[in-house]
């Protein structure tokens, strides 16, 4: 028995060792910067955002978000909250980056990007660095910067896209999913074919069938434009998701045991056990790129 308990607090041990392991890994190699956006909108792209950000945190990853669907900021909203401030009181100075940020579960903080965002296009260069300052300020405390971006091909999706270190795309099943992903993979290719990609399947039926649609979509990518896009994995359609929404907290801190979750989790290990892309100069270098690439005539209309 004792034998027993012994063999237990050694796999425990190294267990906790590897985990500490992967955090430290991790957090050596600087703060990432991770878009996730989607062809079509609807996907559940916003409800990965969050549900991923909580699951990141619980494996010892500071995480922020930076909310930026410009159509329709909703993570708040799943969250059961007003933003007080958001990115554009900070381009006022009448608060920090750090004071914008509003609390989620796990430790996960969230910066509404509101107005801030779709003003990029006017901000003076004392305003840009300003910004760029805030960032660079956060960076020193967090591990990833996941951005909630709006659905579509617009330019300014595609802005986040080519100033990000990475991006995740979301699809769902549906044939006007899957082509409208497709015809973002291509449009981000086009600009620069460099950029890291990942595919998530949301809402499959199945996991035959998520998994069969997510390697079809990567392999034409691969097949038709040479880019390669990694099938990240697939979460399943669960009624926790619409639940939650309505309680407006998390399904991944609600509902820890659900089918959604466990698929959550299980994207969030993989994001953390793969070789990360090249960082590409911190958060700083990432707002530099995303007021170069953000298109000079956007408004509403156009986002
Ligand atoms: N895995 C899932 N199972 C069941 N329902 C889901 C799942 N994922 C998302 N949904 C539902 O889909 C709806 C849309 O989700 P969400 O708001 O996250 O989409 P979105 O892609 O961010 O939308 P948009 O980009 O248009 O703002 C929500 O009502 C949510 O309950």
């Amino acid at each position: 028995m004792a034998h027993q308990g012994d063999a237990l607090r050694s796999w425990v041990r190294s267990k906790t060792d590897q985990a500490t392991r992967e955090v430290l890994n991790q957090r050596l190699q600087g703060a990432r910067v991770m878009a996730v956006t989607s062809g079509k909108g609807g996907v559940g792209k916003s409800s990965l955002v969050l549900n991923l950000a909580l699951a990141m945190a619980e494996r010892g990853q500071r995480t922020v978000i930076l909310d930026a669907d410009l159509g329709l900021a909703n993570i708040n909203i799943m969250l059961g909250y007003e933003p007080i401030y958001t990115l554009w009181d900070v381009v006022e100075h009448r608060v920090t980056l750090k004071e914008t940020l509003q609390n989620a579960p796990n430790g996960v903080r969230i910066i509404p990007g509101g107005s801030g965002i779709t003003e990029l296009a006017r901000l003076d260069a004392v305003e840009i660095s300003h910004i760029i300052e805030g960032f660079q300020e956060l960076e020193g405390e967090c591990d990833w910067l996941i951005i909630d971006t709006s659905a579509g091909i617009s330019d300014s999706v595609l802005a986040f896209v080519l100033a990000a270190d990475e991006a995740l795309v979301v699809t769902n099943p549906e044939p006007t999913a899957l082509a409208d992903a497709y015809g973002l993979i291509k449009a981000v290719w086009e600009q620069d074919g460099r950029v890291a990609l990942k595919l998530i399947m949301n809402r499959s039926q199945s996991r035959e069938q998520g998994t069969r649609m997510g390697n079809r979509l990567t392999d034409l990518a691969v097949k038709a434009l040479g880019q390669p896009v990694e099938f990240l994995g697939l979460v399943a359609e669960d009624p926790v998701v619409a639940r939650s929404v309505i309680r407006q907290v998390p399904f991944f801190s609600a509902y820890p045991n659900s089918e959604a979750a466990g698929d959550i989790g299980d994207i969030a290990d993989r994001l953390l056990h793969r070789v990360p892309p090249p960082r590409r100069g911190g958060w700083g270098a990432f707002v530099r790129r995303l007021v170069e690439n953000w298109p000079r005539d956007i408004n509403r209309e156009t986002i």
